[in-house]
Order: structure tokens, then sequence, then C-alpha cells
């Protein structure tokens, strides 16, 4: 397991069963054992109380999984005390899978099944064969997206597979529908032959509006979208690549608002030039940044080198104007901007110190950042992270279900750039400039204006484009 991996198991809560018997222990005695342990007592439940005994299910925080065991053998040690049962509730929340199908209309009676089923769904069939735009009107297509993933780069955690990408997918489906009404479908496939891949998606598209592309491998996924944008008349989107980049987009256009810095004048170092690297990397080249100098596993990327990843070629051609050399650390001296999409902690105190003034660190990295904010709160003008539990976070998820809406809603044969540029510009626009500060530069994944915001734009920019092929009723 990868240092990043380990401390992955960090911030759990954990769900302990006991029977007490009241006569032989005081609860204070507990939650002080609990507390001595490294744990954080935040709910207790009453299950069952029968004269003596009392069946209580005490809600822990912990540090990390350690703890667990500790406070475990801990209880176990107590006298009086019978530890039932220990659950993660983050496992319990994910029992049986995350999402359902729903229905509907009931189907009551034998007049609903002759509807819905044999024999009049024969009609609306034909009506279908006849007429394929009808599709739309008359199946889930209209409102469903494909979330799709090989399982080759799931989050930061790299070739875990499709079995274990799955849970990812399916909290997807879940943003898809909590913030934008979008029913989305995870679908994980057991290949990772780029050809089988296409065709495989291909082959289902007849039921979905748009394919979210997830957690593809770079370049792969490169190839993967390019061909599928092209051989397919339904938005195809690679979240990792282009809501990770509109969300950045948005956040830095907030941050240089802050601390007074033009894009023309920044120097902006990106670690990890896989698919979100290169993908963020585009979109400031297309905003104006002229200094910006990409950095992977091997240092800098410089023109001139033999790379292998065609991806990597163009990348050192079109960045790097000083053809600056050199790891990380060397070549962040000086910079106004940190964006890490690569790998848990590999940014440092020492090397934002080296940062010019007021310097901005966008430390995406899931689950775990390049630097943990509270490292460097102190020295840097602003931090974001791509987790859901610090202040700042940029992460797709900002961006992906209201950028579909508004595809879905224009049935949209194409997510193109102007319509993720609109969405950029929408999620910026969101938080004013007195609001603005060093803990909000972005907004909340639960500001209910965002994905709104981001539909109509993107509505919008589809229909100026001439990418949509239906004209929503406000727009007539
Ligand atoms: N916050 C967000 O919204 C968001 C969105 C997409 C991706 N991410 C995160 O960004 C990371 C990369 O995702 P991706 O989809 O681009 O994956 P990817 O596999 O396409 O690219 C990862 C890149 O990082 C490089 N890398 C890995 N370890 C490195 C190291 N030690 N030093 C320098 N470079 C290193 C790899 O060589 C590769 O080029 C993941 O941690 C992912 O969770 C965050
Ligand atoms: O899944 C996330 O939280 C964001 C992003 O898609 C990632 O792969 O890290
Ligand atoms: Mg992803």
């Amino acid at each position: 397991m990868s240092e990043g991996n380990k401390q992955l198991i960090t911030g759990k809560s954990i769900i302990l069963r006991l029977e007490i018997d009241t006569n032989r222990i005081r609860f204070s005695d507990i939650v002080s054992a609990i507390a001595d342990e490294g744990g954080d007592l935040v709910a207790i439940d009453v299950i069952q109380t029968k004269q003596e005994l009392s069946i209580r299910d005490l809600t822990v925080n912990v540090a990390d999984t350690l703890f667990t065991s500790k406070i475990v053998d801990k209880i176990k040690e107590l006298d009086g005390v019978a530890l039932v049962n220990v659950s993660d509730r983050t496992f319990l929340l994910h029992l049986g899978g995350k999402i359902e199908t729903k229905l509907k209309s009931p189907i009551q009676n034998r007049d609903d099944l002759s509807r819905v089923y044999t024999p009049d769904v024969a009609r609306v069939c034909l009506a279908i064969k006849e007429d394929p735009r009808k599709a739309y009107s008359l199946t889930i297509k209209r409102n469903t997206v494909a979330v799709v993933s090989d399982g080759t780069a799931v989050l930061g955690l790299g070739n875990i597979g499709p079995y274990a990408a799955m849970p990812v997918m399916e909290g997807k489906a879940m943003l898809f529908k909590q913030f934008a009404d979008v029913d989305a479908f995870p679908v994980c496939l057991d290949t990772q032959d780029t050809e089988e891949i296409i065709r495989t998606i291909k082959a289902i598209a007849p039921a979905f509006g748009g394919i979210n592309l997830e957690d593809i491998a770079s370049p792969r996924c490169f190839e993967i979208e390019e061909r599928l944008k092209r051989e397919l008349d339904i938005p195809v989107f690679h979240d990792d690549q282009h809501g990770t980049a509109v969300v950045l987009y948005a956040g830095l256009i907030s941050a240089l608002k802050l601390v007074g810095k033009s894009i023309d004048s920044i120097k902006v170092v990106v670690c990890g030039i896989g698919a979100a690297g290169i993908a963020c990397s585009k979109i400031l080249l297309a905003a104006g940044v002229k200094e910006l100098i990409g950095v992977d596993r091997d240092g800098a990327l410089v023109s001139g080198r033999n790379y292998d990843n065609p991806m990597w070629a163009w990348y050192a051609e079109n960045t790097n104007p000083n053809k600056t050399t050199g790891s990380l650390q060397e070549v962040l001296a000086g910079a106004d901007v940190f964006i890490g999409v690569s790998a848990a902690g590999l940014l440092k105190r020492e090397d934002v110190l080296s940062m010019a003034a007021d310097p901005i660190v966008f430390a995406m990295a899931n689950p775990n950042p390049e630097i943990r904010p509270e490292e460097i709160e102190d020295i840097a003008a602003v931090v974001a992270t791509g987790r859901s539990d610090y202040p700042n976070q940029i992460n797709n998820v900002l961006c992906f279900p209201g950028i579909f809406r508004g595809a879905l809603d224009c049935r949209a044969t194409d997510i193109n750039e102007e319509m993720k540029l609109a969405a950029a510009e929408a999620i910026a626009s969101v938080i004013t400039d007195e609001e603005r500060n060093k803990l909000y530069v972005i907004p909340s994944a639960f500001n209910q204006k965002v994905a709104k915001l981001i539909r109509d734009r993107v509505v919008e920019a589809a229909i100026r484009t001439g990418v949509a092929r239906r004209i929503p009723r406000e727009y007539r």
C-alpha cells in the first residue's frame, strides 16, 4: 500500500454497540476510556434498556484505524461492558450499494401492466422505430447519463479495477441526481483495451442522453474521448479532464482577484501531467497564462526532449517558455500558483515558502492532497483541495451535474469549449467581491445556485454554437 493510500483510512467514524451493566460500570468511565485511546464520542443512541442492562450505540470519530483497535481492546478490558458490534459508518452507507431504480408510476392492475408492458408497449416501440428521435420523449434517454469507468485511474488510487471503482461511480451517480436531477448509472467495464471500451460504450449508447467518462487513465482517456465524441451523437465528457479544468479555472479567477494578480502575469506550476493536469493546463493557456510549467515524475516537461506520450510532446512544446528544468521543488521557486493533480504529500511547507508572495496552492489530488491545508494555512494566500472536509473544495462535482443538465435540456450533440467556459464563468460569478475571502474562493457543492446557473449558461452556449437539437421553452 502506498503512503498515500495508508492515509486513506484517516478521519473515520465508527459505531460501537455496547451492552452495559449499569450496576457494574458508570457510563462516564466508558467515555473516558474511549477518549484516553484517541476517540471522540459524538453521539449516543440508546437502543434498549432492561433493568440494569442498557444497549447503546456510541458514534466515535477516530483519526485512523489504529485508534479503533486500541479503543476496541480497551472496551474489552472494561468490567461490565460487552462489545456487541463495531461498524464503520462509511461502510454502513455503502451496504447494498448507494442507488436504486424507482418507478415513475406503479403497476397496480392488469390494465397498467398491459400499458407499460406487453401488449401496448409495442406501439411505443414502433413509434420510436419510425422516428428514432422519439427515444428522447418516450424513453429514459433524455434524462439519463452513463458514468463509465475502466477502473484505471480511480481518484489517486490508480488502477484498482472495475469492481473497486464502483463506489466512486455510484457516488457520481448520486451527485448527478442530488444536484441536477439527472438520472445517472454507473457502468464499470471489465476491459482496459481502448478499442473494446470505445465499442462497448457505443453499443450501450442508445439508452443514454450523455456519456460521462470517469477515472480512465491517461493517455488512453484522450483517444477514447476523442473517438467517442466523433462517433456518437450524444455528448461525451471526460470529467477528470474537463470537469476539473472548469472548476479549477473558476477557482483561480476568484483566487487571483483576492491577491490582486492578473492571469497573464503569473507563473503557474502544474504537478501531475495526466488527464486532469493536461486539461487544467489547456484551459489556463487559453485564459492567457504565459508562464506555465508542467511537472511529472521525472521533473519539468521541457521542449526538445523525447516523450513517448504524445500528449507530453505537445505539452512540452506549448508550455515552459523559459525551458526551465528540474524537480518540482526546483521549478516551484518564485511561482504564484501551484496546481496539484498528482498524488498525496508531494508538496512540502518549504516548497511553498519558496513561492512568490501570496502563493495560491490548489492541492487537488484525492483522497489525499499534495499537502494538507493546515501545514501551510499561515503562509499561503489561498489553499484549496478536492476534499469535502476542508474549505475551498475544488472538485469536479461543482461542474458535471449542471453541465449535463444543460446539455440534456437542449439535447446537445456535444459539450464544446464554449459550453465549458460558460460553466466556469457561471461558477466564478456565484461569489461576489464582498463575499470572497481566503477560505471562500469557490462556492460549496451545496450552493443551490451553482447547478442552475451552469445549466442556463451551458444551454445558451449550446444554442449559440449550434449544437442544441432542442430549444428549451424559455429560450424560444
Ligand atoms: N479535485 C478534483 O476535482 C480532481 C479531479 C480529477 C483528478 N483529481 C486528482 O488528480 C489526480 C490525478 O488524476 P488524473 O485523473 O489526472 O490521473 P492520471 O493517472 O491521468 O494522471 C496522474 C498523473 O500524475 C502523475 N504522478 C503520479 N505520481 C507523481 C509524482 N510522485 N510526481 C509527479 N507526478 C506524479 C502521473 O505520472 C500521471 O501523469 C488524482 O489524485 C485525482 O484524484 C482531482
Ligand atoms: O472523484 C472526485 O472526488 C474528483 C475526481 O473525479 C477524482 O478523480 O479525484
Ligand atoms: Mg475522477
